[in-house]
Order: C-alpha cells, then structure tokens, then sequence
C-alpha cells in the first residue's frame, strides 16, 4: 500500500515544552491506525498539526501521492485536499434534520463562490442518503439532530465529514460516552470506513482499541514509543511503564 500521509522529524515547543519531540510515522493509504499513548503524549496536537491548527517548529507532513507538505496550507486548503477531522464533541446543528445537517454539509463542501449559488439537485438528496446509509442512520433522517442519542449525533458528524469526501479521516476518541452497543456500531462504522480512506483513531479505551484490530502507534512526550499491533504494544514493557502500568 502507498504511504498516504507522512509526518517526520516534526517538533513543537509550547512556552519551552516541547509537546511533540521529533515525530515521525507515515500512513498508507486505506489504512485504519489507532493512536493512543498517556495524557500529554502529544496526540490532540498531532492532529493539530496535520490540520495545520498548530504550526510546527520544525518537519515536514507530506500528503498524497504528488507529497504535498500540507504545513504551507491553510486549515480550509488541508480539509479541501482531503483531510477531515471528527472532534471529541458532537457539532451538528441541533435544530435541524439529519437530512438538512448533511445537506449542509454537501453545500460546505463547495468552494465559497460556489456555495452562494448552490441549489440541491437529485444527485445530491441521492448522496445524502448514501450517507445516511453509510454511517447507519437511513431512518433517522427525518429527525431534529437535537433528538439522537449521543451516539448518533457522532455518526451524523462522521457522515457530513464524509461529504466532502476525506482521504484521511481523523477521529478524536470516539467511543467517549457511548453506550455499550453504539460503541460496537463505531467501532463497525470505523472499519468499514476505512475500506475506501485512510482513517486514525486517536482513543483511551483499550476495548475499542482491539476490536478496531488494526495497528497501533503508541506516543509518549511527543513520539512514537511502540507500533504494531495492541498484543505487540501492549507487551513491550516501555508501554506498560508509561500508560498501561498508571490504570
Ligand atoms: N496551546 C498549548 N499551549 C501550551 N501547551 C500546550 C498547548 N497544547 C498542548 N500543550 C501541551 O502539550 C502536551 C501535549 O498535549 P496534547 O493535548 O497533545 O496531549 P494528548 O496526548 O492529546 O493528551 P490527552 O490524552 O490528555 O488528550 C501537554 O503537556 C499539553 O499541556
């Protein structure tokens, strides 16, 4: 599999502290990665930076197959060239429809000029029920964002971050507050995205983590510390020492 996203020798300083000391990891495309490690390993700054939220001091984040360094983009070129990130909170518009959320969503996608001028035509009601089906919520698409449990609120979000069609999709701890069965639909949702783009899991549940059964990277004050698989990681006993050996 081709490399789709490769971070190296990438270091941040904030106010002296170096949160991330000289990264580097790559992945392929198509790939589905957890990345988990300690409080302050350096993870939500990690996706800050493939982002470009947070600048680094040093590094490059290498994109796609022409390798564009995504650190000279803007936050809105880095989503447009198809990276898409899925935050720890859910941020639909409650007072809408799931349909209208995802609508919304399609309509964002477009460049700014276009959008003023954008009516939804019948490929786009199609796709938007593409992706409802996709994330699991075909007959909820009636209903107030406002009224979906949690855990369905978080799969809308997946679903509008889908619209604009991400390469790379970045997931922030998403089993945070779901019930029992709407983290096992996560944890199906992830993988089955996964099938058509690359998708990163930063997570703290070791549950959610194995059943994902994918590769695992493992930070630690701002590196990689281990990568492999969890049985792999979660034997090395670095690993045990710095996260495992603190529950
Ligand atoms: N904007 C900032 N200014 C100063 N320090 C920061 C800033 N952002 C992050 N840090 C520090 O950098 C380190 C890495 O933080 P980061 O949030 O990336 O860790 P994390 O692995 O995501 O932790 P958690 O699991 O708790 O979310 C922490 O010590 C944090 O306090």
């Amino acid at each position: 599999m081709s490399t789709l996203l490769e971070v190296s020798g990438v270091s941040v300083t904030f106010d002296g502290f170096r949160a991330i000391n000289n990264l580097s990891f790559s992945i392929a495309e198509g790939e589905l990665r957890a990345v988990i490690g300690p409080n302050g390993a350096g993870k939500t700054t990690f996706m800050d930076i493939v982002t470009g939220k947070t600048r680094p001091d040093s590094g490059r984040v290498l994109f796609g197959e022409k390798s564009v360094d995504l650190l000279r983009l803007s936050e809105a070129r880095i989503a447009r060239a198809g990276v898409g990130r899925k935050f720890q909170r859910p941020t639909v518009f409650e007072d809408q429809t799931v349909a209208e959320n995802l609508m919304l969503a399609l309509r964002a996608h477009r460049a700014p000029w276009r959008v003023l001028f954008w009516r939804p035509k019948p490929a786009d009601h199609a796709r938007i029920a593409e992706l409802a089906a996709e994330v699991g919520l075909s007959d909820q698409l009636p209903r107030k964002a406002g009224e979906l449990s949690h855990g369905q609120k978080q799969w809308l979000e997946i679903g509008m971050l889908l619209a604009q069609e991400p390469r790379l999709l970045l997931v922030d701890e998403p089993a945070a507050g779901m019930t029992g069965p709407e983290r096992e639909h996560t944890t199906d949702l992830l993988v089955s995205l996964a099938r058509s783009r690359a998708v990163v899991v930063v997570e703290h549940d070791m549950e959610f983590v194995r059943r994902l059964a994918c590769k695992v990277t493992v930070l630690h004050e701002g590196s990689v510390l281990a990568e492999g698989s969890l049985d792999h990681v979660t034997a090395n006993p670095a690993v045990i020492d710095v996260y495992l050996g603190r529950g």
